[in-house]
């Protein structure tokens, strides 16, 4: 029987502390092959070049999307002071917890012609997200979609963003 990436999610996801913990769903190495594949699955064959993924889980989903895709992995940190080089930097908008914060990818890691991918484990108001946007296009490339594991964006921020993909909505997790 074939495991749908949301029933691995709905089984594998839990709340510690009023924390949401997806982590159980990583350390299963079947669950964490699923969701990788549910989430890069509309994007075959459409010409993506690049996975981005924000520092931290998205480091861990979108390397493992890139690899998934075929392509190459293009960090967004936001540390500063942790990539060599020129850089690109975009503030965010106050993120869900009103946290602003400055990311940045290294100004050689995307040509005009790319077309990029950000995979992500959540999404809530969609500001690191949008950022990463900005730095897309900022290097002359093209941000052709996102897939992100939950989706609690309101429908008036998922137009900003454009293309969007999630395997569940928050509102379908088990509760806190
Ligand atoms: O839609 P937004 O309100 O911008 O929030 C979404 C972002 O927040 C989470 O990362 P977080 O900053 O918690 O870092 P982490 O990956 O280290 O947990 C998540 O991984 C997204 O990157």
């Amino acid at each position: 029987m074939t495991v749908s990436a949301r029933d691995v999610l709905l089984e594998k996801f839990r709340w510690i502390g009023g924390h949401a913990d997806m982590w159980p769903v990583f350390r299963d190495g079947d669950a964490f092959k699923v969701v990788v594949r549910a989430l890069v699955a509309p994007f075959r064959d459409t010409g993506v070049t690049a996975v981005c993924g924000i520092e931290s889980r998205g480091f861990l989903l979108g390397g493992a999307a890139a690899m998934e895709l075929g392509v190459g992995f293009v960090a967004v940190r936001k540390a500063a002071g942790m990539f060599p080089g020129e850089k690109l930097v975009r503030e965010t908008e106050p993120d869900y917890r009103g946290f602003r914060h400055s990311l940045r990818i290294q100004r050689s890691s995307l040509e005009p012609a790319d077309r990029v991918l950000l995979v992500d484990d959540w999404i809530e108001t969609g500001s690191q997200a949008l950022a990463v946007r900005e730095l897309v296009e900022a290097a002359g490339a093209k941000l052709t979609g996102c897939a992100v594991v939950v989706n609690q964006m309101r429908a008036d921020s998922t137009r900003k963003l454009g293309s969007l993909h999630s395997l569940v909505l928050s509102e379908d997790l088990p509760d806190a």
